[in-house]
């Protein structure tokens, strides 16, 4: 099926937002340009006064966790975790997953997220049915827990999770391993995961050197920061790492990141919230680091909104190295975009370009917000906000045209994610 977005402005890979016509052809970008004679679409999108973006990428998150939204504020990551989270978490069903991640879903599809990177279980086959139902394109991973005396049985779940949903969903689904963090999983446990990940050629998700209270508590237990004592576990050598935060780094931290090629996955709103710090962004840009954007779960953010996690990301280190070039508008939205998208491991996705999969998100740009027309760039990291978003497409599929919703039904989705909420969390 071919399909047509004509008079559109694009923001391309070199940074310029021409007002040109893009091409789709199936699944892919076919060309962006001049509409050739030949072209015959099915579907002509009309884009005057819209602005195609690449659909972003949400490089790390939690997707059921929607349901703890506003359940547990104004806490610290240990303490959120340790009192309020695991707890809650204990008591989740399979429905739960399945509720949690399409109310994700929906918020992710309205804010013009096209891909996310989510680590979570037990029942992460619900993520991978919501991720199909709502026609997403995901990188899942089960969370992997290695102190519970059930460790093995997760790494299995994990390998279950791997052999049934890689390369499903016409390939919108990928899997990754999910090692919780450096606190959670002790080293032979980490060995085992690294072992088996390897055995399968499947990448690594984990989360690292998140709080300064995870730097003292493995110095102490290990006598090395979180870095060296995963890199002696194996766990880096595999495939590849997406390392979600990366806030508390040394020279030697960073020297690790760039010896294993490691993908940071950034999370400006959650790292403000949970009181984490500010993660050394520039510095890792300049060494050369891909760095991508990721909101965390919805109960330490609290929302999935990616255009957010943009505006933060260059708002955020321009204050905190007093330089209004650390995180420039354009790098900040290609970190939510191209950058997001090799750091989830995948490949000809996230950028507007022949060749490219068609995950495209047109914004709106009838309000007050989009004028005057300067820089349309700038205008959606630092003016825009999120519900601009009108229509969407993953794969070449529409899933969202002129905000309505074309693969999930809302009313049903709140009702359902409302009832699993005060199950869990009264
Ligand atoms: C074992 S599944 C994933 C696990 O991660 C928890 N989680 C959510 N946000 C964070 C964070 O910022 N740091 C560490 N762990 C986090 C989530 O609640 C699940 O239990
Ligand atoms: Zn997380």
């Amino acid at each position: 099926m071919k399909t047509l977005i004509k008079n559109v402005y694009a923001l391309l890979p070199d940074g310029t937002t021409p007002l040109t016509n893009i091409m789709i052809d199936r699944d892919k970008i076919a060309s962006i340009g001049e509409v050739p004679e030949d072209f015959r679409a099915a579907k002509v999108i009309d884009g005057k006064d819209k602005f195609a973006v690449p659909g972003f990428v949400n490089a790390h998150t939690h997707a059921s966790m929607t349901l703890f939204r506003s359940y547990a504020d104004d806490m610290n990551l240990m303490d959120w975790l340790n009192n309020m989270i695991w707890p809650a978490e204990a008591k989740m069903q399979e429905e739960d997953i399945y509720w949690g991640a399409m109310l994700a879903a929906v918020e992710m599809i309205e804010g013009g997220t096209t891909t996310f990177a989510d680590m979570y279980g037990p029942y992460m086959e619900k993520v991978a049915e919501a991720t199909a139902d709502a026609g997403l394109r995901a990188v899942l991973s089960r969370g992997i827990i290695g102190v519970a005396p059930d460790g093995d049985a997760k790494i299995e779940e994990n390998v279950s999770l791997y052999k049934d949903f890689h390369g499903a969903a016409d390939g919108r689904i990928t899997v990754m391993f999910g090692p919780h963090a450096p606190y959670t999983c002790p080293p032979d446990f980490l060995k085992k995961v690294a072992k088996t990940a390897q055995s399968l050629g499947a990448e690594v998700h984990i989360h690292m050197a998140e709080t300064k209270a995870e730097i003292e508590q493995i110095t102490k237990a290990y006598g090395k920061r979180p870095f060296r004592y995963v890199e002696e576990t194996g766990l880096f050598d595999g495939k590849g790492t997406l390392a979600a935060h990366c806030v508390h780094l040394d020279e030697e931290d960073i020297a690790i990141i760039k010896k294993h090629g490691i993908r940071v996955a950034h999370n400006p709103g959650s790292n403000m919230k949970l009181a984490s710090g500010v993660a050394p962004v520039p510095r890792l840009l300049k060494e050369g680091v891909c760095v991508a954007l990721g909101t965390d779960g919805a109960s330490s953010n609290n929302n999935l909104d990616m255009l957010e996690e943009i505006n933060l990301a260059a708002m955020l280190h321009k204050v905190s190295t007093l330089d209004p070039l650390a995180v420039p508008a354009r790098t900040a939205l290609k970190m939510g975009t191209e950058y997001g998208a090799k750091a989830v491991g995948l490949t000809g996705v996230g950028k507007l370009e022949a060749g490219c999969k068609a995950d495209i998100t047109l914004f709106d740009m009838n309000s007050a917000a989009w004028y005057p027309r300067n820089d349309l760039a700038s205008l959606l990291v630092y003016s825009a906000h999120a519900d601009s978003a009108s229509t969407v497409l993953v794969d070449g599929k529409v899933l969202m045209e002129d905000k309505e919703l074309l693969t999930l039904d809302k009313e049903r989705i709140f009702y359902e994610a409302q009832k699993c909420a005060e199950r869990l969390t009264k």
